[in-house]
């Protein structure tokens, strides 16, 4: 089941057949053959992408191919009618670069160069290239590895894997335009993260900042604005499928059975309504409350919580935890984005995550680095395989979504799937997977977390967007495996740090040089106490979009040949790549400042 009830269409892929604009002979021998390179490579993203809300990729092709100025401003207006928010140019020949690219400054542009000996289509790429990095205005290059005849309009292996590259980076870039970041309450605790930079937000992901404060729930609550009907099938659900687990309160601390019935139900409205906030509803217009049904248009939000929430109200767990996952009461459907004590960062790094995958997210407290020595001395075990280089402990309160419990499959390996390949058996098992502790005594007001532990061998990619004065965002990333502890050790790390809380158990993969030394190097050079984990090695994608957004990287464990910015960046350095992003990205901007 598709539920986007956020406002505006998806974005389309517009793909620019250029061509030699002589005619009497040369245009014509080559229309046959660039337009069937247009509608190939549309076939190919149409047949390979998704949007992460399920809906199938379209691609618009220019009505004819582009031999000049005219042509190209054609194909422009086409686009912006058809909503297309990113450009792949495609040509086997030789055209005239100024007067057939695409200059639209915001729209992420790609040039697919064909690798042939009869006609130039390398050499424009190369002058188109030179072109966009002269006036400023980067494009990524698309250039085949080994040579192919003219009429092959087949797409060479490694020119497929850039072509999804970019688009899925340009879908993201394109897809978050326009809507919003939704700050319910706002800084939590004193995290620098909550403060929501309207510059970043506005400059470089091309997002509005919405605010409401938490006494908008209460009002909600209080005055019954949400849909009565699916509360009761919720709480139904709830009490169907979420157990409740050990309550570690000392006596004096433990809420009876009325204040934890009482709970549960404040617990579900929350969720209903957090979810209206960010994408509307329209069971409340037809409720009365037609201001309330629209919504704020918000494709990621957070919720403060701590303290003046939580001080006095069941916390925000079973709502964060239940948004950010793949299902509900309603059945399997996109995750939403919602961020533990309104961590704006953590949101756009888990915004970035599930736009390039496709799957939910998990957010939590980057909480502790174990060494071996350290593991050793308190439980008297070694730690072996994959951790024996110790192990990074993630664990926030319980936010974190269900389907990060591994318990779907990916063949026949743990994993984390989009919405649409999740099966109810799978749903079963990670609701099953999971139990709702009555929460501890930093929540004065009550509320559940969950507790679980996320299945080893999952390949996972850690990130963090942090903001540094004088530079502006900068991006870290690190790809790696979760793991699992023997049950003896685990009880041991898990009983000291708060029993009643999920836990992955994280270990980066080392390269051996800079953070990635090792596990407590990555530990240590990470920027802040939260982290987005997307299942898979998307690294490489992550990347991908941070140049398209201008936004640097300052740490990551991806293989140079995964690595594939825009042409210009080799400009600034090619001799050292991280540098040179730096300056990329400061001297090009934030792709909407
Ligand atoms: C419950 C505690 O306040 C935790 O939530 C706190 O340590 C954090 O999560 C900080 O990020
Ligand atoms: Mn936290």
């Amino acid at each position: 089941m598709t539920r986007n009830r956020l406002i505006g269409s998806m974005p389309a892929i517009g793909i620019r057949p250029t061509i030699d604009g002589r005619r009497g002979g040369i245009r014509e021998s080559l229309e046959d053959v660039t337009m069937e390179m247009a509608r190939k490579v549309a076939a190919f993203l149409e047949q390979n992408l998704r949007h992460a809300n399920g809906e199938p990729v379209r691609c618009v092709v220019a009505d004819s191919c582009i031999g000049g100025v005219a042509e190209a401003a054609q194909a422009a207006e086409k686009f912006a009618r058809a909503g297309v928010g990113l450009s792949i140019t495609v040509t086997p020949s030789w055209c005239y670069p100024l007067e057939t690219i695409d200059t639209d400054p915001c729209i992420p542009k790609a040039i697919l160069g064909f690798n042939g000996t009869e006609r130039p289509g390398a050499v424009y790429l190369a002058a188109a290239l030179s072109a966009h990095n002269q006036k400023g205005l980067p494009a990524f290059s698309i250039y085949g590895k080994d040579v192919q005849d003219i009429g092959d309009t087949s797409l060479a292996p490694d020119v497929q894997a850039k072509l999804l590259q970019f688009a899925k980076a340009g879908l993201a870039v394109a897809t978050m335009k326009g809507k919003s970041y939704l700050s319910i309450g706002s800084v939590s605790m004193g995290i620098a993260g909550c403060i929501a930079d309207e510059g970043f937000f506005q400059k470089y992901l091309g997002m509005r900042n919405e605010y409401v404060d938490m006494t908008e729930i209460v009002r909600r609550m209080d005055r019954g604005i949400y849909d009565q009907e699916e509360f009761e099938k919720a709480l139904k659900w709830v009490k169907e499928n979420c157990k409740e687990g050990a309550d570690v309160n000392p006596p004096q601390l433990k809420r009876t059975r009325e204040q934890k019935d009482r709970d549960w139900e404040t617990v579900v409205k929350m969720t209903l309504i957090a979810r209206d906030l960010m994408a509307g509803n329209p069971k409340l217009a037809e409720l009365g409350f037609g201001e309330e049904s629209l919504g704020h248009n918000a494709i990621a939000a957070g919720f403060q919580g701590q303290r003046m929430w939580t001080d006095h109200y069941p916390n925000g767990d079973f709502m964060e935890a239940i948004l950010t996952s793949s299902f509900d009461w309603n059945g399997i459907r996109e995750a939403y984005m919602m961020s533990t004590e309104n961590d704006t960062l953590n949101a756009a790094t888990m915004l970035i995550g599930h736009l390039l995958t496709d799957r939910a997210q998990i957010f939590a407290d980057v909480r502790t680095y174990w060494s071996p020595d350290a593991v050793k001395r308190v439980t008297g075990k070694e730690l072996t395989g994959i951790a024996a280089g110790g192990v990074i402990h993630l664990t926030n309160s319980g936010p974190a979504s269900l389907d990060a419990t591994g318990q779907q499959t990916e063949n026949g390996q743990p994993a984390m799937k989009p919405f649409w390949d999740i099966t109810e058996e799978e749903v079963k098992r990670c609701l099953e997977a999971t139990q709702w502790c009555p929460a501890v005594d930093f929540f004065r007001g009550g509320g559940f977390s969950t507790d679980f532990t996320t299945r080893a061998g999952m390949p996972v990619t850690m990130a963090r967007i942090n903001l540094i004065d004088g530079v502006g965002p900068v991006l870290q990333l690190a790809e790696g495996y979760t793991v699992e502890l023997p049950e003896d050790v685990h009880d041991i790390l898990d009983q000291r740090t708060n029993p009643t809380w999920p836990t992955t158990w994280f270990v980066p993969n080392l390269t051996g040089t800079g953070a990635f030394r090792s596990v407590y190097s990555v530990m240590n050079n990470w920027g802040s106490n939260h982290c987005a984990v997307s299942y898979g090695h998307v690294g490489h994608l992550l990347i991908t979009l941070a140049s398209m957004l201008r936004i640097p990287v300052s740490m990551h464990n991806v293989a140079e040949e995964r690595i594939f910015r825009p042409s210009a960046w080799s400009g600034f350095g090619e001799m050292e790549h991280v540098g040179a992003d730096y300056r990329a990205c400061s001297s090009f901007g934030p792709l909407y400042g």
